[in-house]
This record gives structure tokens, sequence and C-alpha cells, in this order.
């Protein structure tokens, strides 16, 4: 159930975002993340993927060409959380996620086993206080674990997530992480872009690195998150420490020279 990208090329407007980019296949159970400066076409991938933006070149889940898939099969197989959410509807949390079950045709659950199964959901991103709220009236982080949620409501097996975390205060984004982890050693694969470079090498087992539009370095992140990498990429003088239990820390220490 391999998902593979070949001779991806994606424009906007006139601008090419993405210019021949492929990868080796991601896995199911592999947690990736995907980083980069701003406007390297990270969103523009995520997008590309789920099947949002036009491109040309290949996208495969599990030998299935995306494009020509059905909308309601992609809408069960693919979950994708956009960086800028919806949140101006009155919908309560709670039905929004039974409008997300129901996206792309109507979920085979009876209406009590959508409303467990959203319970359930709400649990898994400790937003259970929330069920009754509408989405209007969530706060910026509230709104990103609700969105997480809702990306779950049809039980991929492929998470796209595009910043997940830009949001959440220290303790929700450990536990948003240590979530996404789990969610891929369940058999699913998790794409998400994170900019926290320290926080992709605790979590990630792959770092995708990606500048102007195509792919810079891709692996375990120990292996190539280096002062190099960052200096060629970002543009800045960094080191890469390993704090007292050995963990990667980035630290920036201005513009390179
Ligand atoms: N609606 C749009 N119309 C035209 N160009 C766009 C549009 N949205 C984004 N772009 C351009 O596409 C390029 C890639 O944008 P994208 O959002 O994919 O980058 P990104 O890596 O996700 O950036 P960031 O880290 O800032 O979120 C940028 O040059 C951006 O200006």
């Amino acid at each position: 159930m391999s998902l593979s990208l070949s001779g991806l090329h994606l424009s906007r407007g006139r601008k090419a975002i993405l210019t021949d980019l492929s990868t080796a296949a991601f896995e199911p159970g592999q947690f990736i993340v995907l980083a980069g400066p701003n406007g390297a076409g990270k969103s523009s991938l995520l997008r590309a993927i789920a099947q949002t933006l036009p491109y040309e070149g290949q996208i495969t889940l599990a030998g299935q060409n995306l494009k020509a898939m059905k909308r309601r099969e992609r809408a069960a197989r693919i979950g994708y959380m956009p960086q800028h959410l919806e949140s101006h509807s009155d919908l309560t949390v709670l039905d929004s996620l039974r409008v997300a079950m129901n996206a792309g045709g109507a979920s085979t659950l009876s209406h009590g086993a959508q409303i467990t199964c959203a319970e359930e959901l709400l649990a898994r991103v400790g937003c259970v206080h929330l069920a009754t709220r509408a989405l209007s009236g969530l706060s910026g982080g509230q709104r990103q674990s609700v969105g997480l949620a809702q990306a779950l409501a049809r039980d991929p097996e492929l998470l796209l997530l595009d910043e997940p975390t830009a949001a959440l205060d220290l303790s929700m984004q450990f536990r948003i992480l240590a979530e996404m982890k789990a969610l891929s050693r369940e058999g699913r694969i998790v794409i998400a872009v994170l900019h926290d470079l320290t926080q992709a090498a605790r979590w990630a087992d792959r770092l995708v690195v990606l500048s102007q539009g195509a792919v810079t370095a891709d692996g375990a992140p120990s292996e190539i998150l280096t002062p190099e990498l960052l200096g060629e990429v970002y543009h800045v003088n960094a080191r890469v420490e390993r704090d007292s239990r050995g963990e990667t820390l980035i630290c920036v220490d201005g513009p390179a020279t």
C-alpha cells in the first residue's frame, strides 16, 4: 500500500512550483515530515497528493493512479488537513465530524455509531470537551486539533497534514505529534508539514526537505540534518547538537555569512 510520486510538475498561474519531483516510495507505518523554506511548495505538494490541485506526473497509492480513483474511494482512503481550516461554520464539532464521515458518499455507520465514532476521534485528539461547541467559536489551536479529528473521520490509510501543530501549545504539540506517530504505527502513511526541525528529528522516521519545488534531502532526520544542509536550504548559520538525552537539537545562530 505504498505511495509513489513520480515526475511531478505543478504550476500556479505562470509560476512553476514543482519541477520533475520524484521520491522513493512512502510506506505504511512511516511518519514522514515534509520541511523546507516558506514558498518551497510543501502545501502545493500535499494538495497535489490530495487531488485538490492539478499536476502532471504520476501519484499512485497501492499501485492505483490517484487521478483515476473515484472521489468516494479517495475520500475514504486519504485524510487531508489543509493549512487554513474553515472556521466560520455554525456546525457543532460533533456534527462537523459526522459531515466529514459522510464526505464523498454516505457512511455505512448508523447515526448512533457515527456519534460514538466521533466521540472516539475527539478523545484521540484530546478534545472531547469541545463536542457541542460551534466550530466558529473555537480558538486556533482547538480548531487545529478538531481538524485532525476531521481528517481521521473515515479512518484513512494515508494522512496528509499541513502544519498540524502550528497553532498548538507545548502540551498539545506533544500530544498531537505522539498521536501522529501512533497513527503511523497502526499501519498508515502519515505525512506532515512541520517547520520545527528539532521536533521533526525527534518524531519523524523520514524527513523530506523541499527547496524551490525540488527534493534537496530525503532520509532519516539524524542522517540528513547537517549545518551544511541548513545553510544551503535556509541560508542560516546553524548547529546540529545533541541534548543531554542524545536527541537532536537545531540551533540557529544567524543568517549565513
Ligand atoms: N493561490 C496561489 N496562486 C498563485 N501562486 C500561489 C498560490 N498559492 C501559493 N502560491 C505560490 O506557490 C509557491 C508554493 O507555495 P506553497 O504554499 O506550496 O509553499 P509552502 O512550502 O507550503 O510555504 P509555507 O511554508 O509558507 O506554507 C509559492 O511561491 C507561492 O507564492
